[in-house]
């Protein structure tokens, strides 16, 4: 389908104590069916917001919002939502974290074998199945994160939405887990939408990035196609032109057209140049650097 999300002229405004604040307007935006999309921007500019509407966790006050046609008034089994940190329940196994969505969505018609054989392909999917009756004290953050991305795929939602997945995650784990994410997204042809700060996450992982404009009142700014083939390697695109010259266009938006608007505490900064990137800036986004 094409059209499989739309966001049309969406936007966005708080009640606040000092009086209305509009983070988003006249956002639109089509995501297709298997497609992956990147939310990038400023800190604050509303990233969360959006990836927010899209999970049903909050309405829009302007515009709307379908999912496969139907207009989203809340969360739902078909839109999945994996947070930053994990979320989850310290006094359950792994295999019961994941349960107990699988349960909720399926139980009404599914035996407990058929729930359970749901849970243990979503655990092996992300490599945890010989961890399925740890408590979360007793894995990796790592560890951790990838019991959330089983729980949420275990459900087989339609759209899985991604905060920020990996940033609480050390340089190495962050681009073991990127790859894997990449390959259980190619398995399933999950229709994604992901909110980073990582450039270079979001050119490896992205068929499209979307940049937004700083707030108040943001909106998006750019829409840049990857179109580098996939699977993705990342050693082997860290001199490819073609990666290159996306990373340059992100980095352009972020720090020249849209420059940082909150200095000191912005995290794009530090992702831009940050350990886990696969490829060396070139000349032109180092100068870009120092300009922003
Ligand atoms: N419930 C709320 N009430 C008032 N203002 C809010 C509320 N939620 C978000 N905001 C404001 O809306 C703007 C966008 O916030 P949001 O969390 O979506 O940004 P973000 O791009 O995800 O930020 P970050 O990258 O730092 O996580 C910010 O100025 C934030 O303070």
């Amino acid at each position: 389908m094409k059209n499989f999300v739309r966001i049309e002229n969406v936007g966005q405004t708080f009640n606040t104590r000092k009086g209305p604040f509009v983070a988003l307007r006249d956002v639109n935006l089509n995501v297709a069916r298997g497609e992956f999309i990147s939310l990038i921007g400023h800190s604050g500019c509303g990233k969360s917001t959006l990836l927010n509407l899209v999970a049903g966790l909050a309405l829009p006050t302007a515009g709307a919002l379908l999912c496969e046609e139907r207009e989203i008034t809340g969360p739902g089994p078909d839109r999945a939502v994996v947070f930053q940190n994990h979320s989850l329940l310290p006094w359950m196994t792994c295999f019961q974290n994941v349960y107990l969505g699988v349960q909720r969505v399926f139980g009404a018609t599914e035996s407990k074998a058929q729930l359970a054989d749901r849970v243990l392909r979503a655990l092996d999917m992300v490599g945890l199945e010989h961890a399925r009756d740890k408590l979360p004290r007793e894995i990796s953050g790592g560890m951790k994160q990838r019991v959330g991305i089983a729980r949420a795929l275990a459900i087989e939602p339609k759209v899985l939405l991604m905060d920020e997945p990996f940033g609480a995650l050390d340089a190495l784990t962050r681009a073991h887990l990127q790859d894997e994410l990449s390959r259980i997204v190619a398995l399933t042809h999950s229709t994604t939408i992901m909110v980073t700060h990582d450039v270079d996450e979001a050119v490896l992982l992205s068929d499209r990035i979307v940049m937004l404009t700083n707030g108040p009142a943001a909106t998006i700014g750019d829409v840049l196609e990857v179109g580098l083939e996939r699977p993705r390697d990342r050693v082997k695109l860290a001199n490819d032109p073609r990666y290159q010259a996306c990373r340059a266009a992100v980095v352009d938006f972020l720090h020249r057209r849209y420059g940082n608007p909150n200095q000191g505490t912005e995290r794009a900064v530090e992702a831009a140049s940050s350990p886990a990137c696969v490829a060396e800036p070139s000349d032109d986004e180092r100068a870009l650097r120092q300009v922003a």
